[in-house]
């Protein structure tokens, strides 16, 4: 029952402390993503790769001092239960006029779950569900961008007017090397995918009014309407050789902003005031895309594992299947495993590894954390990353239990923590991940299906090749994998190869990549042991095909597009590249998106 009446003075003070404390992280989150726009028109593109990483660390920060001014100011552990509830009714208060709600609430619930005991996690004291809506939320403060723009061409023949007057207006303060040769290769492009559909009175273009920024790349993104058709797009807009700008590309329909909005890409920079009227907005362009994954694409990632949180929660209420060791070859360090109606897989790192493993939980953990601050170019999977996970005792199967018992015991706890009369499965920390089909599995249903069969092979030859281009993905962005077999990338449901075993991750600029030396006797040249000194970062990659390439016909689509990477020379050239400071482009879209 909530107190009918507001009479704990305290109450207030503590709520507007939190309340402060969101605003302060806020700012600090919006002007750092604001700035992204100068350190493009600048192309200080090592400045945009470290605020892009140094930006994830900001809400722990923000929310560490919080606990700390309440513990100190309010003795906030101290409050009986009344005051809480008091503390809750005040903040809803103060959120009534807030352009950013749902994360002060989910602010609410970092600070105070760090305060109170487990058993108050439920909706009296935080935000288990939203308390205040976001629909129609728009910012009243004089002179504030709209969310998104509309301009209406009216006829074909005028796309290019229309486009230009709206990259005119988002004021980038750098020159076009030809914006009017770029609105014209984009018209023509628009008016192709239009193609046979009527241009209704309706007809616009709407597209959101701040650009999104990432590495050397500043994207528009928007939708064309007509009648009943929205059509979602993008433009990338980039600087050409002599700094000017091109637009780049143009990317239509939900598949090609999914390849944008990727999980297995680092976080965009957008200046938003009122985020979730953005998340709104790109819904309409990508329905399938689970909100918390839009707030993560974003930067707003403990919003993502917020509604993440929610949406598992729900899904288990409304599913019945039971928890299992995930399909696949088991990892020696991560134990993992899944929900077969649920798209995700779940983590947890072993107690014991066995040789010749030599790694720790905590090396582990930054393996992990090297990869959500980097840049992932499309090709490693994104984690989120909780502690304290309860799930139903009664979903997990006792094969699964008597794994984690036997390979992770110090992360399982079984009881009945909030007091419910059920026993809940307790893990001490899980990343969760998408779960992609392992690449060994998706080879060896090709395998089954015979190479005679022209898809199978087309099937298991993309795969090849796809996973190919992930390596050298990787390798543009100083990743070298560690460990390069199938069973450690998966593939996603457009045929995209991603990479998702972190713990021998190595920046390639650390690693030694040496040939084979050659023999200097017969007894050398016999023997079946490395006999030559090998230090602890030295790779041969002229040794990586006895692993990956047994299969004959793998091999030779292989050989044909991949050969390089069983040489040293390219993996040496790519180091000695990116010690000199070049970053190379990876594009998030196919080259014949290409404009120019
Ligand atoms: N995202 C995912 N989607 C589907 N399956 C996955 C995913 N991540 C892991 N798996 C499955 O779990 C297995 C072990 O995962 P992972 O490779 O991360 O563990 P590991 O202990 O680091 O492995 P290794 O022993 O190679 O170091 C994989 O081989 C795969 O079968």
């Amino acid at each position: 029952m909530f107190p009918q009446r507001l009479d704990a003075p305290q109450a207030y003070d503590i709520a507007k402390a939190m309340m402060d404390g969101f605003n302060r992280h806020y700012k600090l989150f919006r002007a750092e993503s604001a700035r992204a726009k100068h350190r493009f028109e600048t192309q200080d593109w090592h400045g945009q790769q470290r605020a892009q990483r140094e930006r994830i660390e900001f809400y722990d920060l923000r929310v560490k001092e919080c606990v700390l001014r309440l513990d100190k100011e309010f003795a906030a552990g101290a409050q009986p239960m009344n005051v809480w509830q008091q503390v809750k009714l005040h903040y809803i208060g103060l959120m009534v006029e807030h352009l950013q709600p749902e994360l002060a609430e989910t602010f609410f619930n970092s600070v105070t779950t760090k305060i109170l005991h487990r058993t108050h996690f439920q909706n009296d004291f935080i935000f288990v569900r939203p308390a205040v809506s976001t629909e129609y939320l728009e910012s009243r403060t004089p002179g504030a961008l709209p969310t998104y723009r509309a301009y209406y061409p009216q006829t074909l023949d005028a796309l290019p007017e229309a486009l230009h007057e709206l990259f005119v207006q988002l004021d980038l303060q750098c020159p076009f090397d030809d914006l009017q040769r770029d609105v014209r290769l984009l018209g023509e492009r628009i008016a192709a995918r239009l193609a046979g559909l009527t241009l209704r009175a309706n007809f616009q273009i709407q597209v959101l009014s701040n650009l999104f920024y990432r590495n050397k790349g500043a994207y528009l993104v928007g939708k064309i309407i007509t009648g009943y058709t929205e059509l979602a797009f993008s433009v990338p807009i980039l600087h050409g050789s002599e700094g000017r700008l091109l637009l780049h590309a143009a990317l239509f329909g939900e598949d090609d902003m999914h390849g944008l909005f990727s999980f297995a890409r680092a976080y965009f920079m957008v200046d938003m005031e009122v985020p979730s009227a953005y998340v709104q907005f790109l819904r309409t362009l990508m329905p399938r895309k689970p909100r918390s994954d839009l707030y993560t694409a974003l930067g707003l990632g403990k919003q993502g594992k917020t509604l993440f949180y929610r949406d598992f929660l729900h899904h288990l209420r409304y599913s019945s299947d039971k928890f299992r060791i995930a399909p696949g070859i088991k990892g020696m360090v991560m134990l993992v495993f899944d929900l077969p109606s649920f798209p995700y897989v779940f983590k947890l790192i072993k107690d014991h590894f066995p040789a010749p493993k030599e790694t720790t939980r905590e090396q582990v953990k930054g393996k992990y954390l090297l990869v959500k601050q980097h840049d992932r170019v499309g090709r490693m999977a994104d984690t989120l990353e909780y502690s304290l996970v309860a799930f139903p005792r009664d979903r997990f199967s006792d094969e699964l239990i008597e794994e984690i018992r036997k390979f992770a015991p110090s992360q399982l706890e079984i009881s009945d923590r909030d007091g419910d009369g059920q026993q809940e499965v307790i893990i001490s920390h899980l990343y969760i991940e998408r779960r992609l089909v392992p690449l060994n599995i998706h080879l060896q249903e090709c395998f089954d299906k015979g190479l005679g069969d022209a898809d199978a092979a087309r099937s298991m030859s993309s795969a090849v090749v796809e996973y190919g281009n992930a390596i050298k993905d990787l390798v543009a962005a100083n990743i070298f994998p560690g460990d390069m077999l199938w069973k450690n990338f998966g593939i996603t449901r457009n045929g995209k190869v991603v990479f998702y075993d972190y713990d021998e991750i190595e920046y390639l600029t650390d690693c030694n990549f040496r040939r084979v030396p050659a023999p200097r006797n017969e007894e050398e040249e016999m023997s079946g042991e490395v006999w030559y000194a090998v230090h602890p970062r030295d790779v041969f990659p002229e040794t990586f095909g006895p692993f990956l390439l047994g299969n004959d016909a793998v091999r030779e689509v292989f050989m044909r597009h991949h050969a390089d990477l069983l040489d040293a020379q390219f993996w040496q050239s790519h180091k000695e590249r990116i010690q000199a400071g070049h970053m190379l482009d990876v594009f998030p879209y196919d080259a014949e998106r290409r404009l120019q």
